[in-house]
């Protein structure tokens, strides 16, 4: 069995919308549609989807905030509802946009009264607290208001207060949103080291692609409460990224006139194109290329994979 066991879970909101003066309408929100799925021990699990498609709810219903309509739900082999209190000592919840920490104590007094609710020694608790001063390196920010912390320094506060008791399961929440680029890059490194270093099980949501492709082996896709994509992020590339894009600069003006290539934009001397790989072989396209004229500079690319995932949210209701 999974650290995470669904099977067909299901959450339904109804939701009243006023009709006229005193008459209201009752209207039932599918938000989750039977999904199902397991996570095993150590996995960092993508679990994505457009706005709207369910992501949160799924969230809600594994950590016991929420009670599904109907279906099964196990983490760590316990049933979110009903073991709510035992499952918060054993999992880590990060909500980006929502902070946990105390907004005008230092994370310190936060660590002091998370680790007294945990039940942790006092030895054990500054053994932890330095371990996670010197992977997070927050040594330096114990003692500051969270209030006066820059989005990056409490981000990773957040982090340490979620880690603190060595859960065996994080949430992550849109870890990485606003951040800059650099902070982005650290904090996936750190989820990364936590992830090697106690063999943390991560499910991660998250509509920065970078984030995905950085950190995960494997991704979900969820789009109107339904899962329409399970798979391995090396299978997911290789079978939409069949597009290759060709971009080359001539030393002269050019007349560009090929037949069966996607033409994406093209100057005098210059061309970007698009080729399917699946119909067309690239010696062939490279060969018919070179011999337009002399060849300055070249450069194949793939597919960002944003676009891969935007052309899969767009396969919608074909499950
Ligand atoms: N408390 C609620 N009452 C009624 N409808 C709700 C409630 N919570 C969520 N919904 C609806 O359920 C659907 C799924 O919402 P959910 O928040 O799970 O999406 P999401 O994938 O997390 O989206 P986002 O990426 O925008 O955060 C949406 O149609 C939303 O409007």
């Amino acid at each position: 069995m999974g650290v995470i066991t669904v099977k067909d879970l299901r959450k339904d909101f109804i939701a009243a919308k006023r009709k006229g003066f005193l008459k209201r309408e009752y209207l039932k929100i599918e938000a989750v549609r039977g999904i199902s799925f397991e996570v095993e021990e150590g996995e960092i699990l993508a679990f994505i989807g457009p706005n709207g498609a369910g992501k949160s709810t799924t969230i809600k219903m594994l950590t016991g905030i929420l009670n599904p309509t109907s279906g099964y739900a196990r983490v760590l082999g316990l049933d979110p509802q009903r073991d709510r209190k035992k499952l918060t000592y054993k999992i880590g919840t990060v909500f980006g946009q929502k902070s946990q920490l105390w907004f005008h104590l230092p994370p310190k007094d936060t660590f002091e009264l998370l680790g007294s609710i945990y039940g942790m020694e006092d030895k054990e608790l500054k053994k932890r607290v330095d371990y996670l001063c010197e992977i997070l390196e927050i040594k330096d920010l114990l003692d500051i208001p969270v209030r006066k912390m820059s989005l990056g320094q409490r981000i990773k506060c957040e982090i340490a207060a979620s880690i603190l008791h060595k859960p065996k399961v994080i949430f992550l929440d849109e870890p990485t949103i606003g951040l800059d680029v650099v902070a982005k890059k650290n904090l996936r490194s750190l989820i990364k080291r936590i992830n090697q270093e106690e063999n943390t099980t991560i499910f991660l949501t998250s509509h920065d692609i970078g984030d995905i492709e950085k950190l995960c082996k494997r991704m979900i896709i969820i789009n109107l409460g339904q899962i329409i994509m399970d798979d391995n992020m090396k299978r997911l590339k290789y079978n939409y990224d069949n597009k290759k894009i060709i971009s080359l600069r001539y030393a002269e003006d050019i007349d560009f006139n090929l037949e069966d290539v996607k033409i994406l934009s093209k100057t005098n001397n210059a061309v970007k194109l698009e080729v399917d790989m699946e119909d067309r072989d690239i010696d062939d396209i490279l060969l018919k290329l070179f011999k337009l004229g002399k060849v300055e500079d070249i450069s194949i690319s793939s597919r960002p994979l944003e676009d891969i995932i935007a052309e899969i949210y767009s396969i919608r209701g074909e499950v």
